[in-house]
């Protein structure tokens, strides 16, 4: 089961999530991902607490591409406020993933930082959520590392890889058990994993199935879901957690195209949850830390994060703050911000 992606984990967060010998994995014939090489021990826990705010780049970028993938944070200037290694929840260093022939990533560097709504953009098939799979563990990268509160990530994540640092993954599909029930799936994990009683467990979930403005759907399948329905019930899976434990780890959700596919107010109502559940003080949904969002929509750019990335033809060609997007004078992002077909990206 080496360097491929954990089938089971087709779906949100579970990727710590069902023992080997559950019976709900069982049913759901669901394999389990192996950690290979992996030195990891499931004591290790990470102090991962400090806050810093949004990282601003400008943008100092000459030409289209810079092919020496000179734009890491240590080299344009950007202010150091990060004051160690452990100010990074996510670091993924000089990461390379090829699917045969096809070279996709060649060098990607970025760094996710305790606090930050990150965004990553780029044309299709350049590898977004490629990369999104290698910062959760699920796929591997051929050369080049990924870093979690410092530490480095041996393998891909298994049951044993608990890093003290919760990564959660929210795919484009929401990604539902059809033969679950909503209640079913969006307690998944705390039926799974956690010490606390079914009727408690449910209502958290309806709890948490109302924060995403969500009700009296808990017994319903997925398949009566409309397709925002699906993607609210994904958030809720997506935000829950076991609150009776004396300390919560920091998390970090990557969405995959969240709103694709929406209505433009459904589209909103995603959005706003998105930032939602970012944990910014005691009035918050949810405890998400940090969020990273893959999406194509102008409207979750400017609703939903605070920095981008832009992944185009295997590395990051340019940083910034969303707001700097717009007004950007490099040729990639002048040519995608205005979808014009003249300009470096060739379809
Ligand atoms: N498991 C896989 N096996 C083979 N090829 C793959 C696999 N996963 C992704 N690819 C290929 O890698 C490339 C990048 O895919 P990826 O889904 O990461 O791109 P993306 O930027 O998210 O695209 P989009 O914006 O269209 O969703 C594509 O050409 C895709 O066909």
């Amino acid at each position: 089961m080496s360097n491929c992606i954990a089938p089971w984990a087709n779906s949100w967060t579970p990727l710590f999530a069902a023992s080997k010998n559950s019976p709900w994995r069982r049913q759901l014939e669901i394999p389990i991902a192996k950690a290979w090489g992996s030195g990891a021990s499931s004591e290790r826990k990470f102090n991962c607490t400090c806050a810093a705010p949004p990282m601003s780049r400008d943008d100092g970028v000459s030409s289209a591409v810079d092919r020496s993938n000179s734009l890491t944070s240590e080299n344009v200037g950007v202010p150091r406020v990060a004051k160690d290694e452990f100010d990074f929840l996510i670091e993924c260093r000089d990461v390379h993933k090829s699917f045969g022939e096809k070279q996709i990533l060649k060098g990607v560097n970025f760094k996710i930082r305790h606090g930050e709504a990150v965004g990553i953009i780029g044309p299709s098939g350049t590898g977004k959520s490629t990369v999104l799979k290698i910062m959760a563990g699920l796929l591997a990268p051929d050369k080049g590392e990924v870093y979690i509160c410092g530490k480095k990530r041996r393998g891909l994540v298994d049951d044993e890889e608990i890093s003290g640092l919760r990564i959660g993954l929210v795919f484009q599909s929401a990604a539902l058990f059809d033969s679950l029930t909503v209640r079913e799936n969006v307690g998944f994990l705390l039926y799974e994993n956690s010490k606390m009683p079914d009727n408690q467990i449910a209502e958290l979930v309806t709890e948490n199935l109302a924060a995403v403005g969500l009700k009296g759907v808990e017994d319903h399948l997925p398949s009566q879901l409309s397709g925002g329905m699906k993607k609210r019930v994904a958030l809720a899976r997506s935000i829950i957690f076991d609150n009776t434990k004396e300390a919560i780890e920091p998390e970090v959700l990557l969405y995959d195209e969240p709103t694709a596919g929406l209505d433009p107010i459904a589209s909103t109502v995603v959005e706003d949850l998105i930032r939602a559940v970012h944990f910014k003080g005691d009035d918050a949904l949810g405890k998400i830390t940090s969020y990273v969002v893959v999406t194509h929509q102008h409207s979750t750019i400017r609703r939903s994060v605070d920095r981008l990335l832009f992944l185009y033809e295997g590395r990051i060609v340019w940083e910034g703050m969303t707001h700097e997007f717009a007004t950007s004078t490099n040729p990639i992002v002048r040519q995608f911000a205005s979808g014009s077909l003249d300009g470096p990206i060739r379809y």
